[in-house]
């Protein structure tokens, strides 16, 4: 499973956890504007904005999970089996494979709005990058810098492209019966309940707290789609990049998948590999991993962005601990 959020304290924050129970190698991945994008079926792209995020590098082909361009648009795809459709060539259509379609929207697009014009042209192709690497069921969001965002599902019924107001995307079921799913945790709150059970009762108040005792607390795609929504509308906002930066991974951290928490297989859990997020006004990318709390950056404009090849790094793994004594 996994979860994105946007997040806009000052600036805007936009990434995912990634939950799962093999790693890839994927790495940090910054695409260069002369990085020659091939298609499947449309004409190659030459020249496109830069982007940043986390891939597989595979052959130099960026096979992006989650990523932002220099304009500050964001994507990132999120597993949505049973329910991700993927359709034949469409003649007519612009013909854009799964794997195909971050470098797509984000190579092109400025925005929100300029996002959903490409899609309102395009078809999502069931094509594989190759034998080894099926096409995988993702559903996704896409977000901009002025904290606008969308999910676009690609059903049985055609494509969808819903406006999200809550900011946040998890797995199954579709996205609007995630939102309706909200008006079951009307009453949460990060203050004290009043009681409203009967004033024959004499209730006190044992704990704090007790606001926020029915969030679900689950490993499961709705309940970290009701927490992490709640704990980002509650979560404090600052004029400091470093204060906004950690309250967005505290945010993206409070569901987060502990090892051994969530069985997939008889020996096999799946858990949070990395956790990122973008600011999207300043193409600042950031991560914690698994076994790295510490926040990693990897800032896209100290690069060449004028360059034609893919510029990597290893993500760091390896945590630290400060012995005091
Ligand atoms: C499985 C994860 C989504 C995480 C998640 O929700 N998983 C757990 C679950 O719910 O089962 C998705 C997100 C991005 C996906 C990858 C990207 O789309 C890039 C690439 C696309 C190829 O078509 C398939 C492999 C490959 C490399 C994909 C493998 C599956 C990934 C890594």
């Amino acid at each position: 499973m996994c979860t994105s959020i946007i997040f806009s304290p000052r600036d805007h924050y936009f990434g995912r956890n990634l939950d799962l129970e093999v790693t890839f190698g994927q790495q940090v991945v910054i695409t260069p504007r002369d990085y020659v994008f091939k298609f499947r079926d449309m004409p190659k792209i030459d020249h496109h904005y830069a982007m940043v995020g986390i891939a597989l590098n595979a052959d130099s082909y960026p096979l992006y999970f989650d990523a932002a361009n220099e304009k500050g648009l964001g994507m990132v795809g999120l597993n949505y089996p049973d329910n991700a459709i993927y359709y034949d060539v469409k003649e007519g259509k612009d013909n854009i494979a799964s794997f195909e379609f971050i470098p797509w929207i984000l190579g092109q697009a400025a925005t929100v709005a300029e996002a959903k014009k490409l899609l309102s042209t395009i078809n999502i192709t069931k094509k594989n990058f190759s034998d080894k690497m099926q096409a995988s069921p993702l559903h996704w969001i896409i977000a901009d810098k002025t904290g606008v965002s969308i999910v676009v599902e690609t059903d049985a019924d055609g494509m969808h492209v819903y406006d999200n107001p809550v900011g946040c995307l998890t797995n199954n079921p579709q996205f609007p019966k995630q939102l309706f799913n909200l008006n079951n945790y009307a009453d949460v709150s990060a203050a004290m309940p009043k009681n409203n059970f009967s004033d024959q009762v004499k209730m006190d108040g044992y704990s704090r707290g007790l606001g926020s005792r029915n969030l679900p607390g689950g490993m499961d795609s709705e309940s970290r789609f009701v927490r992490v929504a709640f704990n980002k509308f509650n979560a404090p906002t600052s004029d400091s990049e470093e204060e906004n930066v950690d309250t967005y991974f505290h945010i993206l951290h409070s569901v987060e998948q502990q090892k051994g928490l969530d069985q997939v297989g008889p020996d096999a859990f799946e858990y949070t590999i990395y956790s990122d997020g973008i600011n999207l006004d300043k193409g600042i990318f950031y991560y914690t991993t698994y076994t790295n709390k510490q926040i990693n950056v990897v800032d896209m404009n100290k690069e060449d962005l004028d360059s034609s090849d893919l510029i990597t790094y290893d993500m760091l793994t390896k945590g630290k601990f400060n012995h005091q004594n």
